[in-house]
C-alpha cells in the first residue's frame, strides 16, 4: 500500500500477566486502504475495543506491526517519539455517544482540535466550517450542543474526527444511538468523507442495519481476525 492506509500485521494484546493474564488479541491482520470503509464485526469479548484501543495509542499492543501511511509506527514497541501527536495528528477517533464539549459551540468543538496542534485559531474555525459545511450540518455552527438533534450531534463528532484530516478513523458504533434513516445518513457520511479525504475508516459495529453497506468485513473471534467479502449495498 502506499500513501495513507493502515496496515496492521500480527498484532497481539495481553493485559496482566501469569494465571489471570488475557490474551484479548492473538495475531490481527488487517488492511485498510485511503478512502476505504471496513466494517469490523465480532461478539462481546471477542477484541473489538482492543483493537481500536491499540489502533488509536490509546493502550501499547504487547507484540506485531501497525503501519500508517509510509511509517511504522509499532513494531514490538512504539516506534513514534510523540504519541500525543501521533493520537492528535493522525487518528480521529468517533465513538458512539457524541462526546461534544457542553461549554462551546459547535464550531468550537471542531476547532479545538487543530487550535491544539498549534493552528490560529482564525484558521482553526475556517477548518471547522469546511467540515460542518461538508457534513450539512453549517446552518447550527453557532449552537451549542444541548441544542441539536442526535443525529446532528453526531455529524458534529464526525466533523471533529475528520478536521485534523487523519489517515486513520477508528469508529466505534457511531450509529448506535440513531435510528435507522439517521444511521444510515451517517454511513453514507463516512463512506464519502472516506473517499473525499483519502481517510482509512474502520467502523465497529452491531448494528444489523448497516452490516449490508460494507465491502469488506472483519470478523473478529477471540482475539483473531478473518476476512470477508460484505454486500457493499449501495445507499438509496
Ligand atoms: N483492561 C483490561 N484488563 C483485563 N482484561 C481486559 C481489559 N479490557 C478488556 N479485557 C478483556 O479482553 C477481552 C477483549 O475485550 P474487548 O473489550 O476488546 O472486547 P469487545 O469485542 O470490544 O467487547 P464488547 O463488544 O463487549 O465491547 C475480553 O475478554 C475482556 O474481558
Amino acid at each position: 500500500m502506499s500513501g495513507k492506509g493502515i496496515r496492521i500485521e500480527g498484532l497481539r494484546k495481553r493485559y496482566g500477566e501469569g494465571d489471570t493474564a488475557v490474551n484479548a488479541l492473538k495475531g490481527v491482520d488487517m488492511q485498510v486502504a485511503p478512502g476505504e470503509v471496513v466494517g469490523l464485526i465480532g461478539p462481546s469479548g471477542s477484541g473489538k475495543s482492543t483493537l481500536l484501543k491499540c489502533l488509536g495509542a490509546a493502550i501499547d499492543p504487547t507484540a506485531g506491526r501497525m503501519t500508517l501511511g509510509d511509517e511504522v509506527i509499532y513494531d514490538d514497541g512504539w516506534k513514534v517519539r510523540d504519541l500525543r501527536a501521533l493520537r492528535r495528528d493522525k487518528i480521529g477517533f468517533v465513538f458512539r455517544a457524541p462526546y461534544l464539549i457542553p461549554f462551546l459551540d459547535v464550531t468550537d468543538n471542531v476547532a479545538l482540535l487543530p487550535m491544539l496542534a498549534g493552528v490560529a485559531n482564525g484558521e482553526s474555525r475556517a477548518k471547522a466550517l469546511e467540515l460542518l459545511t461538508a457534513l450539512d450540518v453549517q446552518h447550527r455552527a453557532r449552537a451549542m450542543p444541548s441544542q441539536l438533534s442526535g443525529g446532528e450531534q453526531q455529524r458534529v463528532a464526525i466533523a471533529r474526527g475528520l478536521v485534523n484530516r487523519p489517515p486513520v478513523i477508528p469508529a466505534d458504533e457511531p450509529t448506535a444511538p440513531l435510528d435507522s434513516e439517521r444511521a444510515m445518513a451517517v454511513i453514507r457520511i463516512l463512506n464519502d468523507m472516506a473517499r473525499k479525504f483519502e481517510t482509512a475508516i474502520i467502523v465497529v459495529t452491531h448494528d444489523e442495519k448497516i452490516i449490508p453497506t460494507f465491502k469488506r468485513i472483519y470478523h473478529i473471534r477471540d482475539g483473531v481476525t478473518h476476512e470477508e467479502a460484505g454486500e457493499g449495498r449501495e445507499f438509496e
